[in-house]
């Protein structure tokens, strides 16, 4: 009898996961991401012939392209510095390509792949035509000054450049990019291709940027939340919430809780946390924008400002007993004894700002207690989708306002939700990982089977 092999179209999840393993040596957030993916889509292809023939999942997990380049600038000392960027093109089968871009000491190939992948499906569950992308560096903004910035945005963008465009491949922000960077990577390829163009999305109001993309992922999440708990017959009025991250999800997450009605008590960053028992309201919450957007300032700096606080160093927020919890900081933030520990202090619900910040054994661990457990993928594609409606604005030389905006944002979340509910619910528990999976694939899937074998 002959061995299974990974290029039998019938070959079982195991099988399938090796192939994945020895294709990606070393990568263990791309093989973890994929797991989460592939389980719930094994179960869904298992009697549709036409996945397995065309080896639909197995092509997704391979990046269309990886461009990997040298980036060098020159600090205030004038050293010449070295590092490395990437951009990686998972699938454009449903749009150009579109993601965030990192920049932070950690990025690697596997947390870009990974962070790809995962764009992939988020991407289809908006209803969008975007595909999925992520690209970044290794540089870390942290303490560098504003012309070192952006003397290694230009650099950056400088080779970054020849491989995006408003139909192929449309960057963002991510970790360590926000609006400041984005502004020096727009201006550099402005002026290398002489084109003003919707190339990245996040960009400043003042040119072409949408009003709600600052807000965007972390009122999202909220809404996503909300609508968790109104499916269960609950809401957020009253809620107490605990938030990781301090940086542009965490902040607008905890601005929509407060305006719901909910208790924020924690934010941190990656020095440690603050807990707030009062709860953070919105005075609280506008000084930890300047200290985080303007100063560069560290969380540990709340407990100063505000007495009633404590700051727990190099400690994560998980043991604060809360309702509901809100990951917005990284991925893996979020083990299975951190996810124990919320599940015994009674946490019901679970929205992620941040992509993947919950382990494997971590999610397990929510659904069997059947908790309302909102991934990444689904919670924070808020994001994502009011892009797609900043590229619309910017094709169409139009801007929308705030208003039309937000109300766009709160029924893409609902039609998310809706999508998750419609693939992940069974025996009155909806599974959100499982919804947001095969929803996310299908779409996906259907768009590359029409395409042949390309
Ligand atoms: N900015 C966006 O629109 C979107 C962001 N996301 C995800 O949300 C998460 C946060 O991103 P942003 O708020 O945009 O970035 P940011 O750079 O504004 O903030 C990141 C925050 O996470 C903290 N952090 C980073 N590494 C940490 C670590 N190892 N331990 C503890 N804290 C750590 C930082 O101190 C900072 O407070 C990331 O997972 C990102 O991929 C997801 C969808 C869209
Ligand atoms: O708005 C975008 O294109 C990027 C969003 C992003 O990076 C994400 O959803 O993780």
């Amino acid at each position: 009898m002959q061995l299974a092999s990974v290029y039998d179209r019938h070959v079982d999840l195991d099988t399938f996961m090796e192939g994945v393993k020895k294709r990606n040596p070393g990568q263990k957030e791309f093989v973890q991401a994929v797991q989460e993916v592939a389980q719930d889509v094994y179960s869904f292809i298992e009697d549709k012939e036409e996945y397995h023939e065309a080896q639909i999942l197995r092509r997704i997990a391979e990046p269309d392209r990886i461009e990997s380049f040298r980036v060098c600038w020159e600090d205030d000392d004038q050293n010449v510095r070295v590092e490395r960027g990437w951009r990686v093109q998972n699938n454009n089968a449903i749009g150009p390509y579109k993601g965030g871009i990192r920049f932070h000491s950690s990025v690697n190939e596997s947390v870009l792949k990974f962070l790809a992948f995962e764009q992939t499906f988020k991407n289809s569950l908006t209803g969008l035509p975007l595909g999925g992308g992520k690209g970044g560096s290794n540089f870390n903004p942290k303490g560098k000054s504003d012309h070192e910035v952006m003397r290694f945005c230009q650099s950056f963008m400088t080779e970054l450049h020849r491989h995006i465009g408003p139909d192929v491949d449309v960057p963002a922000g991510d970790i360590g990019v926000g609006s400041r960077e984005i502004g020096y990577m727009f201006g550099q390829y402005k002026r290398i291709t002489n084109r003003w163009e919707g190339v990245l999305t996040g960009k400043a109001t003042e040119y072409g940027g949408s009003q709600m993309r600052p807000e965007a992922t972390g009122y999202g999440a909220v809404y996503f939340l909300r609508n968790m708990l109104s499916h269960a017959d609950q809401e957020i009025e009253g809620k107490t919430a605990v938030i990781s991250g301090a940086g542009n999800v965490a902040i607008h997450a905890a601005e929509k809780l407060v305006q719901l009605g909910g208790k924020v008590l924690t934010l941190s960053d990656s020095g440690g946390f603050i807990y707030d028992p009062d709860g953070l309201d919105q005075e609280k919450i506008d000084w930890v924008k300047r200290l985080k957007n303007e100063r560069r300032g560290r969380i540990s700096e709340y407990a100063d400002e505000y007495p009633e606080a404590t700051y727990h160093e190099d400690e994560q927020p998980w043991s604060v007993e809360c309702d509901v919890a809100l990951p917005c900081a990284t991925q893996n933030e979020l083990d299975e004894g951190a996810a124990k520990l919320l599940l015994k202090n009674g946490c019901i619900a679970v929205s992620e700002g941040a992509n993947m910040p919950t382990t494997l054994e971590g999610v397990k661990a929510f659904q069997d207690a059947k908790i309302m457990y909102g991934p990444g993928k689904a919670a924070n594609a808020g994001g994502v989708a009011v892009s797609g409606l900043e590229m619309s604005q910017n094709s169409e030389r139009v801007s929308w306002n705030h208003e039309r905006l937000g109300e766009e944002l709160a029924e893409l979340m609902d039609g998310i939700h809706d999508k998750c509910v419609e693939f992940g619910e069974a025996d009155g528990y909806v599974d959100y990982v499982r919804g947001a999976n095969i929803a996310g694939f299908k779409k996906v899937a259907d768009a590359m089977l029409a395409f042949g074998v390309v």
